[in-house]
């Protein structure tokens, strides 16, 4: 369609702009004229999207004009719905990728998983370290400074391989690959697990607490150990554990940035608190306790000029890494299966091969000792509840900056122009709730999503080495999903490395869970509810719960006395 005719078929009134325009000169009064005019400009001004969308470049992903408030409107969506924000949109217009006008820039929302599979395949036109590079500064505090040690050679765009996000990133990426560093650290977060919840509740107490609070302090305490060492943070300051969680809930506040002393007070003060311990624990080289990753990647940091301050704060970032999605992650999976009682017995039957029963030569003790590697091979329905568990709440949305134009192309698409300064948004939450991709039932969880007698490997391939010889297999996409449609733990040249050790940890501690306790809500004595998605709150990639259920956790009958373990 030629611009002209795009001008014609508009939605802009230029017939009554026009008149507006006119009428002034006809009056003779000057006040009532330059009233009229300033009004015909303010009008103006709502039609200016749709002005851009005319001029837009035809191969440019479609402007969609916000229909009242241009250039804040959808800003102000964007705050107030949260991250229903795509979704709502997508509802009305059903586009494969579009844009949106902001103030200063545009963004472009992908919620076809077809066209975010070029997107996000690694390209020195599309940046992911130039779109987060500033939420991480106002994250956790890094000072200019640090930001010029940290910018250099971001993207390797010098093709040497060198400087600080360079060097840190591909090493934590083979700390995290499946090897025997990998090993260390799981083995020990499992051995954590294990003593933590032996010593939860006495055999025939009863522990009432919430129970998104209790896998916070669980899995804050046990990865600090696990991966930071004996000298972690936690372990020094126990009360730091509910002041990280502070931070992290109010976090957004404290990002804006606008006065947060007074603005963000609480959490503010809750990050001042878990920098200065962070600051402590490189200074006092506490780190040298700690797994060989933490080890490299405070000693990378310090060579490339940070200081011991700046380096204790980088440390913030890779504590919300760690924890930040998997605790969320577990809390919904738990929560999914403690809320459906025929799939707990499904579950706790299909783990049950995991378990070996031993008796502990020093003890006596019976010990009930469950293979984590076992169940990621044989237990196709844990697998496969993680996974769709995952599915319904990552809402991540995998950011790239279009450093220079560049041009997409994709099977049954034309090629699509991406202009120089736009931000993109995958937007994984509406790409997993696709009736087009995941059949009708796309909306509901369904726990069995996961499973097949096939399997694709195309994203996760390493991520489970799945038993092709068993009847039904943990999946990592059902049939003829396209690998760019499970985005949890993001795609392309950004995937999670923590990926192998969220699973293990995560498929550990459930199962320990389920088989050691019977959890009952707190008020009603009856089944949990699940409970609602926090839909308008922006989370890291996790959704949270609106509510968090309090529950009532006993021992199972029968379970009192014995020791269970978790091993790798
Ligand atoms: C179920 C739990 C987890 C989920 C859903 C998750 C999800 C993600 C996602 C979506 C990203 C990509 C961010 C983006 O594209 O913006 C990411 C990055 C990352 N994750 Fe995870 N993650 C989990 C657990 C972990 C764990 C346990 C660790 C560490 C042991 C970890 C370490 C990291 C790191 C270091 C990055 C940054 C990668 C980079 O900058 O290239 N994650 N995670």
């Amino acid at each position: 369609m030629s611009t002209h005719t795009r001008f014609r078929h508009s939605n802009i009134p230029w017939l009554s702009h026009l008149a507006f325009l006119i009428i002034p000169s006809f009056i003779l009064q000057d006040s009532l004229r330059t009233y009229l005019l300033l009004y015909t400009l303010l009008i103006f001004l709502f039609d200016t999207e749709n002005l851009l969308l005319i001029l837009q470049d035809p191969s440019e992903p479609p402007l969609i004009p916000h229909p009242y408030l241009p250039f804040l409107g959808h800003v102000i969506g964007m705050f107030h719905h949260g991250s229903n924000y795509f979704s709502l949109i997508n509802e009305t217009y059903n586009y494969p990728i579009y844009a949106l006008q902001t103030l200063g820039a545009r963004t472009i929302v992908v919620v076809s998983p077809q066209l975010a599979a070029p997107i996000q395949r690694a390209s020195r036109n599309l940046s992911f370290y130039g779109m987060i590079l500033e939420v991480t500064k106002r994250l956790v505090g890094l000072d200019e400074e640090s930001m010029r040690v940290v910018r250099w050679n971001l993207d390797d765009e010098l093709g040497t391989g060198e400087g600080l996000m360079n060097e840190a990133g591909h090493m934590v990426a083979r700390e995290l690959a499946p090897g025997p560093n990998l090993t260390a650290m799981s083995t020990a977060q499992l051995e954590i697990f294990s003593e933590q919840l032996n010593a939860l509740i006495p055999s025939e107490g009863c522990l009432e607490t919430n129970l998104m609070g209790l896998v916070k302090r669980l899995f804050t305490e046990a990865n600090a150990l696990a991966i930071y060492g004996p000298r972690n943070i936690f372990r020094i300051y126990p009360e730091l554990v509910d002041r990280f969680w502070e931070y992290e809930a109010g976090m957004i506040a404290v990002m804006a940035d606008v006065l947060p002393w007074v603005t963000a007070r609480r959490p503010w003060l809750a990050r001042k608190a878990v920098n200065d311990a962070l600051q402590e624990y490189v200074e006092k080289e506490y780190y040298r306790a700690a797994a060989p990753m933490i080890q490299k990647r405070v000693q990378i940091n310090l060579k490339h000029g940070l200081t011991p301050k700046m380096a204790g704060r980088a440390e913030l970032i890779l504590l919300f890494g760690i924890t930040g999605n998997a605790v969320p992650s577990t809390f919904w999976f738990l929560a999914n299966v403690l809320a459906r009682p025929e799939l707990l017995a499904q579950i706790r039957e299909e783990t049950r091969q995991a378990v070996r029963l031993e008796a502990n030569t020093v003890t006596g003790k019976e010990e009930k000792i469950i293979n984590v590697e076992i169940l990621k091979t044989k237990c196709p329905l844990l697998v496969s509840t993680y996974r769709e568990s995952l599915r319904m709440i990552a809402n991540l949305a995998s950011v790239r900056l279009v450093t220079n134009t560049h041009t997409i192309t994709a099977p049954g698409y034309p090629p699509i122009l991406l202009k120089k300064g736009s931000m993109i948004q995958i937007a994984s939450g509406v790409i997993h709730v696709l009736e087009s991709i995941w059949g009708p039932d796309a909306k509901q969880f369904n726990p069995h999503r996961f499973i097949s007698t096939t399997t694709s490997s195309e994203q996760f391939s390493s991520e489970t080495q799945v038993n092709s010889t068993a009847e039904h297999t943990a999946t990592q996409l059902p049939k003829n999903v396209p690998s760019a449609a499970f985005r949890a733990f993001g795609g392309g040249s950004v995937i999670c490395p923590g990926r192998h050790f969220a699973q293990s940890e995560i498929l550990g501690f459930v199962t320990l869970f389920v088989h050691m306790f019977d959890v009952r809500d707190k008020e009603t004595g009856e089944v949990i509810a699940l409970p609602e998605r926090d839909n308008g709150r922006i989370p890291l990639s996790v959704m949270k719960p609106a509510k968090e259920p309090h529950v009532s956790i006993r021992r199972r009958k029968g379970e009192g006395d014995v020791v269970w373990q978790l091993e790798v």
